[in-house]
Formats: structure tokens, C-alpha cells, sequence
């Protein structure tokens, strides 16, 4: 029954039989004082490893002062916007307590599938450390058989070495496996967090629109939350394999060389740790502008395919290469600064962990040779069972020395594989300081993201620099109130959302179901911001909004940039829809088509091959299809109240007129921003904005059919002949100033004359 024990169980037997196989046992009667001995080298290596871990930890406790100067706070991380000059990066505790951070996302529970790879990961890492010294054990073992010409027990060795080359291959592979793992199950985990934060409560929005903490937030999803997972999960590997190893070596070791060739070996290995820690650079600093940089770069390109079209329109190609490339050599700047760095430290690196450490290694590894009273019980034991041998059989001298010999290079190799592997693992811990650096830098933009989309998300704003002003993002008051049958604004503000500037102050007004409302004014004074604030896109720093609550069929919105999504034709007409949101509510595709019939697009199916085809729409329709493709979405989804921002613009007035009447025959309540007088006969009401002296005024008057329609526009074309008079008498106050100034002014020169216009403008 080969399989009847448990998988690590069977393994462990086997070594556990391949190494006593080749390692010879130990005489029952000395098996007391070897556990005694055992057990204190134990204590040994375990103290040695406390003594390693609380120096590097006060060395980096020193180092971390050095570089910050002051503790910084969690907090101030999460309200910094990530700049080039302000980021602060080393492994101290704010790094550690962000990581923890991040960790709980990842890891929520011990029954998540992550906790089951960590586990597999540690003991495959275990497994490698224990066949590397079975490893370490057969060379020694094979070396000696052929310095003594011991041809069978060569053979055996050589079959005992495929033997464990077997799991060993094995081990090595799963381990590779199981750290990619790890890293695509960190970022999984992470990327269905961001997705939640960054998905829900409009926190996209307001990433981009009201807080400027964090920029690219594309690249920190996409790059950064990868680059931080492989680096976490390699690092884990390549600090925790070596850790390990250097606790079984050491512990090895000890039984071979002795007390004082480990102290020798601690010795060392600290003296040079510390050298590389002081020359090593802010790598962690370096990784986190790079990351920047690239994100940088990043978005150049993609502003570039958004806007293709414009720019070419435009001939803009050369300003955007030019701008491209800059980025691009910004980029690359850093990342050369980063190799030069990387060429002195990897020459001194390489000098101290390749060549100082295998000198050393070899040095301590001749102790037993040399100095047998110094070396390890092993060693001692040996010696002393061959001197026995020489003394019982003084006539067979030769093959004594040969056996003498043969033993030495056993103890020799074996020591220093041991030794190599010592070498590389604590190589590796110092190759790892440099990761850990790099982590550092892609935890803190990690991490600062996490926190500024969880803020986002919560509607936690931070001091946007206009604290204690008359409207803030730390002091929104304003009330929104779902479930009421129409649209009302009750002494509402239209703030932008930085609080600087009022657009419309103490907006007033509502309107029921069938009150069609159009909203008109200049360029900028606020229309859109109206539906923003609405939405609850913007704040609502005072007053009240009433509206019906969020919902597909109780207010839809067509924005003024027409948004076509990626899928199918179909998706197009039903978007936000799925299909099978499409089907649960009953539609097919022959109302789809009855819905394209009442835009005037009932020729696209056949155009542009069936309801299936998937092509990128925005550049397939025209500027008026593309309007009415937004429209059908109206017809589709059927709301109560429809919110159109110039939403017929580049549709043709008689079509817009069938529009119109179509939607109201429908039922819908439409609420329109236009400046077209031509529309003001579909509406009940008209609210201008952009009133008054400072343009923060508004006034909603009725209108009516008839009379009250002609009275609208009358008073529109009024209020436009009042402002072309204030143009005139603006005019004629400049010319005053001008004149006044001229004669205060002149004698003095042409220079304090326009030094004086400039400080009276
Ligand atoms: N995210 C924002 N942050 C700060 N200010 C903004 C933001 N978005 C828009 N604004 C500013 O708010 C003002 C009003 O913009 P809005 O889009 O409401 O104007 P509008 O009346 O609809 O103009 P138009 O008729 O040209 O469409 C503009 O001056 C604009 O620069």
C-alpha cells in the first residue's frame, strides 16, 4: 500500500529513511548525550537567530529616524497627493502598519484561499531547506567514497542522489507554482476590493472630479496593485526560504565547525549586513516615482486615443508628440538614475556577498582540518574514532590515512555546501532588503490609494485648502430627499466642488409630472452643474433637493458628451441594461427596433450587420446618431423624468420637434439645458441662470402657449439688448480709466504706466 499514509507524511518518511541511509546512525549508548547536545545547539541557533533579528530591527529602527527626521502618521499618507518630491519611503513602521493594512484585505480570514496557499508555499519552502541538506550530506558522502575508491558504496549514493533529486525537482517547481499563485490570489483579492470602492457611490466621479489626491488611478489598478502582489509574494519566498535556512544551516553547521566558527560566521555576517545597509539607496523611494512616472506616461497615450480625432482635426499631432515624448524621457530619466545607482551598489553587493563571504566560509569550514579541538562534537567524534582505529591496528597505517583522508573531505565538503548555501541564503536576505525597499514603495501607493477611495467612498473629504470658507468640502449641509413625486430644489447652492465658486446662489424652484422644464443661460453659468448636483454628483452644501429616488425608470439623464459602451448593437439601445436585464423585463428585439423607428435609426440593424455586431460605436455613428442612439436609451428604459443637456444638438430641428412630442405623447417629463428659443415651446417652465450683476442669479418664469411663449422669448431678446448696452457703456468706462490714467501716470514712464493698469486690473 504505498499510499497509505498521508501524502507529507510519506515524504517525510522517505527522507527521513534516504537520510539516515546516508548519514550512519548513532551508537545506541551515546544516544542520551546526543540529544543533550542537540538540544543545546539548539538553544544556540535559536538564540543566535533572536540576537540576528533584534539587530537588524534596531538597525532599521536607526535608519528609518535617520531618513524621516520625525514620525510621520498614517493619515498624512492617505491625505498627501502622491508628489515626487514629498514621497517618504522606508521600512519603519508606517511601512509596516500600511502593509498590515493592506494584508487584512487580502487575507480576510484564515479559511480564505490565500491563508491555504501561504500554508502549502511554507512547507514546500520547508521541505527544499531539509533535502538541501540531505543534499549537502550526499556530496560530502559521494566525495569520500571516491577518495577512498569505495566503488559500491559510490554506487549506492549516486542512486540515494537521483532518489532525491526527485522531490527535490518537484519542490523546486511547486514552489515557483505556488508563488505565482500567491500573487495572482493577493491581487485578486485586492482588484475585487478597488472594483467594490471604486464602483459603488460614484467614488470614480469624485476621484477624478472632487479630490486630486490621487492621479491615474487606472495605472494604480491596473500596474501598481500587480507590481506591489508579485513583489509581496516573491519576497516571501525569498526572505522566508532564506530565514529558514539559515536557522537548519547554522544549526548544521554548528555540529561540524564547532561554537567558535559560528561565532566567526555571525560575526561576519553582521559586519557586512551592516556596510550594506548603510550604503544601500532609497530603493523604496526610487520604485514609488517610477511607478508614478509610468502612470504618467500611461495616461499621455490615452488621452491620445480618447481624443484622436480632435487632435487630428486639429493638426495637434505635433504639440501631443511632443508631449508624449517629454513624458516618455521623464520617465526614462528616472529609470537611468536607477541603473547608474544600481551599478556601484551591485558591484559592492556582489564583492561582499560572493567573495568576502565564500573566503570566510572557506577559512571556517578548515577549522575541523586544522584546529580539531575547536571543531563541533561531529568532527571531535570522528577524529577521535579514527586516532582509536590507528591505535588498535597500527600495521594497516596506509589504509588508516586513506579512511582519515576520506573522512576529512567528507566533513569538508559537506561543510561547505553548507557553507555556500549559508553564504547564498544570507545573500539573499541581503538581495531582499533591496525588494523590501521596492515594497515599500509600491505599499505606500497602494495603501494611499486604498485609503483615498475608501474616503471617497464613505464621502470623507479632506481640507481642500479653503478650510473656514464660506462653503467647504468639510462642512456640507445640505439635505437630498428620495422618494418625492418631481423635482425640487429648495434654497440650493451651486457650488463647484471645491467651494470656490458659486455658479447659482439659493436655487428655488420645483416642478410635478407633466411640468416640462428648460433651463437656459450663457456658456458656464451653471446649467450643467444644476444636474450635477442633482445626481448627487456634486455636494449639496445647503438647502434641500427633493427628487424621486435613483432608478433607471424614475430619472434618466443624457449628458451632453454621447456615451456609447463596448458591446453589441443591442447593448447600445438597452445600455445600462444586460440582455438578460433585457429579457427579465420583457423587451425583444423587434421593440428594440420599434424604439429605433422613433429616434429615426430604424436603417442601423441592417447597416451595420444585425443586433449582434460589436464594433467601437463612437466611431461608426455620426455626431446626430449618436445623439438619437442616446435618445432611443430614453424610449427604452421609459423614466418618468428625463434629464436632456443638450442632448438634440446635432439633431435636426424637425426631428427634434417629432422627439419632443413623442416623449411628452409618452408620458415623459422632460427637463432640458439648451439655448434653443426653438425648444422653449415644448416646456412649461423656463429657469435662466446666469442672472444679475455677478451672474449668480436666476429667475423661472411660466410659459405658456400663445401669448406666454412670444412673452418668453420678447424677454429673452430684451435681456440680450440690455446686456449689448452694457457693452457699450463698459466700453466708455475703460476709455475713462485709460484717459485718467494717462495723465496721473505718463510723466513717470511707459513702464510704471503699465505697472499701474496692471495693479488697478
Ligand atoms: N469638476 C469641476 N470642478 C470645478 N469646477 C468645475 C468642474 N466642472 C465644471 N466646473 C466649472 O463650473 C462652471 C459651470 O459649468 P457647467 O458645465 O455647469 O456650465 P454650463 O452652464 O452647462 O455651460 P455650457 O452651456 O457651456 O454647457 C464652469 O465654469 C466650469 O469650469
Amino acid at each position: 500500500m504505498p499510499f497509505a499514509k498521508p501524502l507529507p507524511e510519506a515524504i517525510s518518511a522517505f527522507l527521513d529513511k534516504v537520510s539516515s541511509a546516508a548519514l550512519p546512525a548513532a551508537s545506541t549508548a551515546a544516544t542520551m548525550q546526543l540529544r543533550i547536545q542537540r538540544i543545546r545547539r539548539t538553544a544556540l541557533g535559536v538564540a543566535l537567530a533572536g540576537g540576528a533579528i533584534y539587530y537588524m530591527r534596531r538597525q532599521k529602527q536607526r535608519a528609518s529616524i535617520r531618513a524621516l527626521g520625525k514620525p510621520v502618521e498614517d493619515d498624512e499618507t492617505a491625505t498627501m497627493k502622491i508628489d515626487k518630491n514629498k514621497i517618504k519611503v522606508a521600512v519603519d513602521k508606517r511601512f509596516l502598519r500600511q502593509l498590515k493594512y493592506i494584508w487584512a484585505i487580502c487575507v480576510p480570514n484564515w479559511r480564505s484561499k490565500t491563508v491555504m496557499i501561504l500554508v502549502l508555499h511554507t512547507t514546500f519552502l520547508i521541505l527544499r531547506t531539509y533535502l538541501s541538506v540531505i543534499v549537502a550530506r550526499l556530496d560530502g558522502r559521494l566525495v569520500r567514497d571516491l577518495v577512498a575508491a569505495d566503488a559500491k558504496s559510490f554506487g549506492k549514493g549516486l542512486l540515494y542522489w537521483f532518489a532525491v533529486a526527485i522531490p527535490a525537482t518537484y519542490t523546486n517547481s511547486m514552489i515557483r507554482y505556488l508563488q505565482s499563485k500567491l500573487s495572482i490570489a493577493l491581487r485578486t483579492s485586492l482588484t475585487r476590493h478597488v472594483h467594490d470602492l471604486y464602483m459603488e457611490n460614484n467614488t470614480y466621479y469624485k476621484a477624478i472630479n472632487l479630490d486630486n489626491r490621487i492621479d491615474g488611478a487606472d495605472q494604480l489598478i491596473t500596474t501598481d496593485i500587480n507590481r506591489f502582489c508579485t513583489a509581496l509574494a516573491s519576497l516571501y519566498s525569498n526572505l522566508g526560504k532564506p530565514i529558514l535556512d539559515m536557522i537548519i544551516f547554522n544549526y548544521q553547521l554548528a555540529r561540524s565547525i564547532g561554537t567558535s566558527g559560528m561565532w566567526g560566521l555571525t560575526v561576519n555576517y553582521f559586519i557586512t549586513a551592516s556596510i550594506l545597509r548603510a550604503v544601500t539607496p532609497s530603493f523604496g523611494k526610487l520604485a514609488a516615482v517610477e511607478a508614478k512616472l509610468e502612470g504618467d506616461f500611461r495616461s499621455a497615450h490615452s488621452r491620445l486615443i480618447t481624443n484622436a480625432e480632435e487632435i487630428a482635426f486639429y493638426h495637434g499631432a505635433h504639440l501631443e508628440k511632443s508631449i508624449l515624448t517629454r513624458t516618455y524621457y521623464r520617465l526614462i530619466k528616472h529609470i537611468n538614475h536607477i541603473y547608474r545607482i544600481r551599478i556601484a551598489y551591485n558591484m559592492f553587493e556582489d564583492f561582499i556577498i560572493k567573495y568576502t563571504w565564500s573566503a570566510a566560509g572557506l577559512l571556517i569550514a578548515s577549522i575541523p582540518v586544522f584546529y580539531p579541538e575547536f571543531a563541533g562534537a561531529r568532527s571531535r567524534r570522528e577524529e577521535a574514532r579514527l586516532a582509536q582505529l590507528q591505535a588498535s591496528d597500527p600495521a594497516n597505517a596506509l589504509s588508516q590515512l586513506d579512511r582519515k583522508t576520506g573522512s576529512r573531505t567528507q566533513g569538508f565538503i559537506t561543510n561547505k555546501r553548507l557553507m555556500v548555501s549559508l553564504a547564498d541564503a544570507g545573500g539573499r536576505i541581503m538581495y531582499s532588503y533591496k525588494e523590501l525597499n521596492e515594497l515599500a514603495g509600491y505599499t505606500y501607493r497602494v495603501y494611499n490609494m486604498l485609503r483615498v477611495l475608501q474616503d471617497l467612498h464613505d464621502d470623507r473629504f479632506v481640507d481642500t485648502g479653503n478650510t473656514g470658507a464660506e462653503y467647504s468640502l468639510e462642512s456640507i449641509a445640505g439635505k437630498l430627499e428620495y422618494d418625492f413625486d418631481g423635482i425640487k430644489f429648495d434654497k440650493t447652492p451651486i457650488v463647484t466642488p471645491n467651494g470656490d465658486t458659486v455658479l447659482i446662489r439659493d436655487l428655488s424652484f420645483g416642478i410635478g409630472p407633466g411640468e416640462h422644464l428648460m433651463v437656459t443661460g450663457p456658456n458656464g453659468a451653471g446649467k450643467t452643474s444644476i444636474l450635477r448636483t442633482l445626481a448627487g454628483l456634486w455636494p449639496i452644501f445647503r438647502g434641500k433637493i427633493s427628487r424621486p429616488a435613483p432608478g433607471l425608470d424614475s430619472i434618466l439623464y443624457i449628458p451632453q458628451r454621447p456615451y456609447l459602451a463596448i458591446g453589441s448593437l443591442r447593448e447600445q439601445v438597452i445600455y445600462p441594461h444586460t440582455v438578460k436585464q433585457m429579457k427579465q423585463a420583457g423587451k425583444t428585439d423587434a421593440d428594440l427596433a420599434e424604439i429605433l423607428k422613433k429616434v429615426y435609426l430604424e436603417y442601423i440593424p441592417a447597416r451595420e450587420g444585425g443586433w449582434d455586431a460589436v464594433k467601437e460605436w463612437k466611431d461608426v455613428f455620426s455626431g446626430g446618431e449618436k445623439q438619437r442612439m442616446q435618445l432611443a436609451r430614453l424610449f427604452y428604459h421609459h423614466p418618468r423624468f428625463a434629464v436632456l443637456d443638450e442632448a438634440t444638438s446635432a439633431v435636426s430641428t424637425d426631428v427634434e420637434a417629432l422627439l419632443y412630442s413623442t416623449a411628452k405623447d409618452e408620458g415623459i417629463t422632460v427637463v432640458t439645458i439648451s439655448h434653443r428659443p426653438s425648444l422653449f415651446k415644448y416646456h412649461n417652465y423656463l429657469l435662466r441662470v446666469g442672472e444679475g450683476e455677478s451672474g449668480d442669479a436666476w429667475e423661472m418664469e411660466r410659459i405658456g402657449s400663445g401669448h406666454g411663449f412670444m412673452d418668453s422669448v420678447e424677454s429673452e431678446i430684451r435681456k440680450l439688448e440690455d446686456r449689448l448696452g452694457d457693452i457699450g457703456r463698459l466700453r466708455s468706462r475703460l476709455a475713462d480709466i485709460n484717459k485718467e490714467l494717462s495723465l496721473e501716470v505718463a510723466p513717470t514712464g511707459d513702464k510704471d504706466l503699465k505697472h499701474a493698469k496692471r495693479t488697478l486690473i
